[in-house]
């Protein structure tokens, strides 16, 4: 029986690792994980349970300059995910200096004034006198409630951190359904996943600068879950790149896309993907609220 709970902010730079960290502890893909920066873009609620203690855990897109309004929106995210919340997680990378964004996340964490927890990621990739140098100059910039080295890939530390957080629960009720493990609706972990899958397959510049939208969602008889996948790029020159020469990305894309979204949506989908060009649409607020960006 859920008895308490305990809603904590990962934060932290793009790239340490939040995503993987959310997708280790709640041991299914609901945020999506890849090896470039600024990923993730939305606010992702994932759910733990264990034993009494319910988790809700705020997964912020990567803190960084804004330098379009999308970039504006995800900053704006991030702050608002600080203030009001239990306690706050920020993820570093084992680097023996403070960084400039590390400093900006524990100013806005001094002036919420929530506890927060250092959680050193990435920790299978360091010795440990140098982990013990990083730990030692973390604790002198601030009070950290506890400081947890952690390997979010390998799941080290990972009973430790939320024996941590723990201590930050509150008796109340069950906020989700114990069979839950994300807030986002189904078409929006779909088009993450295809967008995965668009950032792993291609150079950043392309990636960065699109968008993906399910434009049909329908379950046949039998079962079959019907896709229709619009993802749009700012270029022509970027659309030729996605769909490939004859094809063949685009339809390397979807097979890969499929197999995940088969995956999470536990049966078979028929997915038909279509790339359309859309100029600026990062600094279009109309286009932005229709995938899904609004406040
Ligand atoms: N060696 C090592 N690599 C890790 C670990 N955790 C994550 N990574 C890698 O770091 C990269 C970034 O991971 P993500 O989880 O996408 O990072 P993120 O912080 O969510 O990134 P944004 O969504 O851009 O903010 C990926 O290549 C991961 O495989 C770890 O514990 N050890």
């Amino acid at each position: 029986m859920i008895k308490k709970t305990a809603m904590i902010t990962i934060a932290g730079r793009p790239n340490v690792g939040k995503s993987t960290l959310v997708n280790t502890l709640t041991g299914e893909k609901v945020a999506i994980v890849t090896n470039k920066p600024q990923t993730t873009r939305n606010r992702i609620f994932a759910v733990v349970n264990r034993e009494e203690t319910q988790f809700v855990l705020l997964d912020t897109p990567g803190f960084h300059k804004a330098r379009t309004r999308l970039g504006d929106y995800m900053v704006n995210i991030v702050k608002e995910s600080v203030a009001d919340v239990d306690a706050v997680a920020l993820i570093v990378e084992p680097l023996d200096s403070v960084g400039t964004q590390e400093e900006l996340l524990i100013g806005q964490i001094e002036s919420a004034g929530v506890p927060a927890v250092l959680v050193i990621n990435k920790i299978d990739t360091v010795k440990k006198e140098e982990l013990l140098r990083i730990i030692a100059r973390y604790a002198a910039r601030f009070a950290f409630s506890a400081i947890v080295p952690i390997s979010a890939k390998l799941g080290q530390g990972i009973g430790e951190l939320l024996g941590e957080f723990e201590k930050f629960a509150v008796e109340g009720p069950q906020l989700f359904p114990e069979d839950m493990v994300t807030d986002q609706p189904e078409k929006q972990i779909i088009a993450e996943i295809v967008r995965e899958k668009l950032l792993l397959g291609l150079d950043r510049e392309v990636p960065h600068g699109t968008a993906v939208e399910v434009t049909k969602f329908s379950e046949r008889d039998d079962g079959i879950i019907d896709l229709d996948v619009t993802i749009y790029c700012e270029k022509q020159s970027h659309k030729g790149m996605i769909i490939g020469k004859n094809g063949e990305m685009l339809k390397r894309i979807g097979q890969q896309a499929r197999v995940d979204i088969e995956k999470f949506m536990g049966g078979k989908v028929f997915l038909q993907t279509w790339v359309k060009v859309k100029e600026n649409w990062r600094d279009n607020q109309t286009a932005m609220r229709n995938f899904g960006y609004t406040d």
